[in-house]
């Protein structure tokens, strides 16, 4: 079909392109991006009432009249944060009246989130409600959590020993399924995990930098203090890429700032290589089997890296000797070790 005279029944997961047979998910976009490269000035031009788009959980997300636009059948509210590639509003279904987040995107970054996270279905990751395009946008519409686990670290500082383990197990678990999934998510990081209400649950979300593992990308992605050697050397990226960044998250929670970040301030790329991994950032009032943990998820070859699943078991056995998750989530603040 042309980007011209889209015009997109949207009925749960099914919607008719013009001239195309009753259409797949991602060759769809697909065309669109691909034909979108041909002729810009086709798409500069993007008939605003191109309206086209996937909705995946229609209880909570209404079409109006086969279309949803925002100002219309959704009504953005206040800013949350930058994610990924674009800005993250909260927003609000005007019929439903259910809240969500938004995230407006420039129409050449959107598939392979999409594509990534659209297969993903676990307690342990944030549902993706659907994706509508907005002439020479995509807006990808996510469950909405009240809030993310770097906001806790930057309200508490350091966060105690059981609570910070409580996090890394369930963050594994959920590396865990996108390993069963053949997904890397490529940016594990604090503010790529929200939390429940009640801030004991966690749900990894923004996948603006996943790949699918089958086909291995080479250009670097990701949060630079969080980036594994193999990545930063441009090697073979895998699952185990998702492993070192889950334990510079460990260290951030622990440390109250992020690795590296206390001895370089340059681009860090090179010292990720050629540096030894920031074991030396363990905090010494770790218990032995917290610091095993660390050494076994900072091996700079993945080979020799721990999985997800092994490393989710020695963090849970390092949870069960500091006597389990005792800590609130609310607490004290207590002054990081290092102050960037
Ligand atoms: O990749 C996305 C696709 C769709 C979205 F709506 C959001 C994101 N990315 C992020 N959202 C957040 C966040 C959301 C809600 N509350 C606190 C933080 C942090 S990164």
């Amino acid at each position: 079909s042309s980007v011209g005279d889209c015009s997109l029944a949207l009925a749960g997961l099914r919607y008719v392109v013009s001239q195309a047979d009753p259409c797949y998910t991602r060759p769809f976009f697909k065309d669109v991006e691909s034909e979108a490269r041909e002729n810009e000035d086709e798409l500069s031009k993007a008939d605003s009432e191109c309206n086209e788009g996937l909705i995946f959980n229609s209880d909570k997300i209404q079409p109006v009249d086969f279309e949803y636009k925002e100002g219309r059948e959704y009504i953005l509210s206040h800013f949350i944060k930058e994610g990924s590639y674009g800005e993250v509003h909260s927003a609000q279904d005007v019929n439903t009246g259910h809240r969500f987040a938004a995230k407006k995107v420039n129409y050449l970054f959107f598939s392979e989130e999409v594509g990534a996270w659209s297969t993903l279905r676990s307690p342990r990751i944030t549902e993706l409600f659907g994706v509508v395009r907005e002439g020479p946008n995509v807006v990808l519409l996510m469950e909405e959590k009240s809030g993310s686990l770097g906001q806790l670290i930057m309200k508490r500082g350091r966060l105690p020993e059981d609570l910070s383990l409580h996090y890394q197990s369930q963050v594994l678990a959920a590396l865990e399924y996108l390993i069963k999934k053949k997904v890397a998510h490529l940016d594990i990081k604090a503010d790529n995990v929200l939390l429940s209400e009640d801030g004991r649950d966690t749900f990894l979300c923004d996948f603006g930098h996943a790949e699918k593992l089958d086909n291995q990308g080479q250009n670097l992605k990701g949060t630079e203090t969080h980036m594994a050697p193999e990545i930063v050397k441009g090697e073979h990226r895998g699952a185990k890429a998702d492993v070192w960044s889950s334990c510079c998250m460990l260290l951030h929670m622990l440390n109250g700032c992020q690795p590296w970040t206390r001895y370089y301030t340059c681009r860090l790329y090179l010292k990720i290589a050629n540096e030894p991994p920031p074991i030396g950032e363990i905090p010494p009032d770790c218990s032995p089997l917290t610091a095993e943990v660390l050494k076994a998820g900072l091996q700079k070859d993945p080979v020799k890296r721990s999985s997800a699943s092994q490393l989710k078991e020695k963090t849970d056995r390092a949870l069960k000797e500091v006597g389990g998750l005792t800590s609130s989530v609310q607490g004290p603040y207590t002054e990081p070790l290092y102050v960037p």
